[in-house]
């Protein structure tokens, strides 16, 4: 039988809707103030409240620009390479920053307005919704310029605006995350989820939880199958598809939130003296800075509830976050020598082409290079055959996609880019691996590679080096634990101030108002927990006795569990890498990006498709053939996201690949 969850509501209706309005419908366990809707009359907030409630809003968010200001000046916000726990991730352009602004103005006029009415968080949200748009007006909204498309066009725009010809601004840069729920605040509108629905009492802090639940994982906890190509392929499609923008502070200064911990934008993560890691060095705060808030694509309140400090998917042409780490690095350089090595094969063919058109046509071929390696290999590790059949995500052996579908929204989902894509950091590796050619593998500690690009050139081996070293390697597998390389020494500096990226992901998942973890498996069809006993009913069904204790010590109730903790630690469904939960989210997001891209590589759509010569050769396009055709490499096994027992069975499993250029080429 097939195990995919019993997702109550049809797959289009969560795709084009959202869920927000069929609380009641799926009956959302008690977890926050989205689950008791229309409860309370709504009460409209007049107009001269509003007013009052904006120009409280506005003459504040002056007085905290000049606490910002003095913050910087006074040295205390710093700039990038000196701040602690700085990594590129806060790197936040001024064109986001300036829509944060605007959303801040939002939120507090919300709040303020909500404030002045006296009414519950949960009244909050139905009482905003009646708000009509003229009061809105007086905001200036981010979003207000609507691109004019060109039906005609045959390619993507570079801010990915315009591909839903109605929607001009779905999918586009610079744009807010969609959701699925509500967003679960405690005040109904944008204060982190940090008290307890069953109990008041104010939930376990998210250093705490990582180091109950999410501790070392080790070479015992390796995947034999799986190879640590496919973490790093997870996170350059991550980072190919959302961005996360966060806050940033006087002349885009890093915030210090451990010294102001209750300034605007702030949310420190706090360290227990007894630490088993930073105990030692006396540290107790961990600096963490809120991702911005935006309104939603119409600036009204109505729909306050799908952007409410949802945030911003920049999809950045020139992506700063490239020099992470040499492995990451690695990867956008051979994807960038694709490019060039199709342009130049195109220039051959096509001596008459511009320059433009030739960029265009290589974009175009290696965007469905990239979304056919993506569906083909990667989900299908990631998901399982099922699964992948269950969401209609298989790429089709011949023919055309015909379902592309206007209505379904491709935007990023906030539930998957702050919680469910994250199930890769679980797979990381404590140490990157490399081997040049004839060589034995050498190995460096991750936390020693972070934020230094010239790695990638020596002594790692260079790109060729260090991509052998990723298939080579087994990931880790999709479980609980994770690398101390990422839980105690992100982007550290100097020993006992790295950071800690499960708890940083706990506490984003609070930031963006997600709900409990026992609200997203009602969502997804499945049952939520009311005990802690493992595989039980009326327990965590999709966990193991080990997981679950480990819950337990955590948390004092099921439905206190964070949607990720709960999330990354579920067995794996069968033939996938992630729990039922995650591949839930992550096959829908998935299903969005497919049905609703009109620039679909498999798609039929007018101007915009492959010949069906094209399309057979794209077809043909696997990560192997990629990495053989733009590095040195000149055997490799066929799946480089399989683990293949390497050198000793280098012959057996290794194929010598034929160089593709020109069959794609000369079909264009
Ligand atoms: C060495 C490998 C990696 C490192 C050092 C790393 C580090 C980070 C950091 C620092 C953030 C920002 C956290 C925040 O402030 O909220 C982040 C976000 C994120 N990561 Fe990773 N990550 C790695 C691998 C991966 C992998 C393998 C995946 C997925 C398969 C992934 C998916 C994501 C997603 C979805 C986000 C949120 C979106 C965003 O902020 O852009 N990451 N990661």
């Amino acid at each position: 039988a097939l195990s995919v969850p019993n997702v109550k509501l049809s797959l289009n209706e969560i795709l084009e809707t959202g869920l927000q309005s069929e609380n009641k419908r799926i009956g959302l366990p008690k977890s926050g103030v989205a689950s008791k809707p229309g409860l309370e009359p709504a009460i409209v907030p007049s107009k001269a409240v509003l007013d009052q409630s904006l120009q409280a809003a506005k003459t504040a968010s002056l007085k905290l620009d000049n606490i910002d200001q003095q913050q910087q000046r006074s040295g205390i916000d710093k700039s990038d390479t000196q701040a602690e726990m700085f990594g590129p991730h806060l790197f936040t352009n001024d064109k986001a920053l300036e829509i944060g602004q605007i959303g801040d103005v939002f939120l507090q006029t919300a709040s303020n307005t909500v404030k002045k009415l006296g009414i519950s968080p949960s009244a909050a949200r139905d009482s905003l919704r009646r708000i009509t748009l003229p009061v809105i007006d007086r905001i200036r909204c981010p979003f207000q310029i609507i691109p004019r498309c060109n039906t005609n066009y045959p390619y993507r725009q570079p801010d990915g605006s315009c591909n839903n010809l109605k929607h001009p601004l779905w999918g586009k840069a610079f744009t807010p995350f969609e959701r699925f729920i509500p967003g679960f605040y405690d005040d109904g509108i944008q204060s982190p989820r940090e008290t307890s629905a069953v109990s008041g009492q104010k939930l376990p802090g998210t250093r705490r939880i990582s180091v109950t639940v999410h501790s070392a994982s080790t070479s015992l906890h390796e995947m034999d199958d799986v190879s640590h190509f496919t973490m790093e392929f997870g996170q350059f499609v991550s980072h190919d598809i959302q961005r996360n923008a966060l806050s940033r502070g006087y002349l885009g200064s890093n915030m210090d939130c451990c010294r102001t911990p209750t300034r605007r934008n702030c949310f420190p993560i706090s360290i227990d003296a007894n630490d088993p890691h930073f105990g030692r060095f006396g540290r107790r705060c961990m600096n963490m800075v809120r991702a911005l808030p935006t309104p939603n694509l119409e600036c009204t309140f109505g729909k306050l509830k799908s952007a409410d400090n949802g945030n911003l998917l920049p999809k950045d042409n020139s992506d700063v976050r490239v020099n992470q780490q040499p492995m990451l690095m690695s990867l956008h350089t051979i994807w960038m020598k694709e490019h060039n090595r199709i342009a130049t094969e195109l220039a051959k063919i096509n001596p008459h082409w511009n320059d433009e058109k030739l960029f265009q046509e290589a974009r175009k071929i290696v965007i469905a290079e990239l979304q056919h390696i993506t569906y083909n290999e990667y989900l299908e590790e990631i998901l399982g055959n099922q699964y992948l059949q269950a969401f209609d995500l298989k790429p089709r052996a011949s023919g055309y996609f015909t379902k592309y579908n206007a209505n379904t929204k491709p935007q990023i989902r906030n539930s998957f880019a702050a919680a469910a894509f994250r199930f890769g950091h679980s797979m990381i590796r404590d140490k990157v691996a490399y081997r040049k050619t004839g060589q034995t593998t050498r190995q460096e500690y991750l936390f020693r590679t972070f934020l230094r690009p010239e790695l990638i050139y020596s002594p790692l081996g260079g790109v060729d080096g260090v991509t052998r070293g990723l298939y080579e390697a087994a990931a880790q597998s999709v479980d609980r634990l994770f690398t101390t390389q990422i839980t105690n020494h992100l982007f550290e500096r100097r020993p006992g101030f790295g950071g800690d990226l499960a708890a940083i992901n706990i506490q984003r998942g609070r930031d963006h108002g997600m709900a409990n973890y026992n609200t997203w498996r009602v969502v997804c069809g499945l049952k939520p927990a009311e005990t802690f006993q493992a595989q039980t009913h009326r327990g965590l069904l999709d966990h193991t006795a080990d997981a679950a204790k480990a819950l337990s010590k955590a948390y004092a109730h099921p439905d206190d569990i964070d949607f990720y903790t709960g999330g990354v630690s579920e067995i794996p469904i069968s033939g996938g890498k992630v729990g039922p939960l995650f591949a839930c989210i992550i096959g829908l997001q998935f299903k969005a990006l497919k049905y609703g891209d009109r620039f679909f590589y498999e798609s039929n759509n007018a101007n915009v498709k492959f010949t069906p010569q094209q399309l057979a050769e794209i077809r043909k396009t696997t990560m192997a053939r990629v990495i053989c055709d733009n590095t040195n490499i000149d055997q490799l096994p066929t799946d480089v996201f399989r683990k293949t027992k390497f050198p000793s069975n280098l012959i057996k499993d290794a194929i010598h690949l034929e160089n593709l250029t020109s069959n794609i080429g000369k079909t264009v």
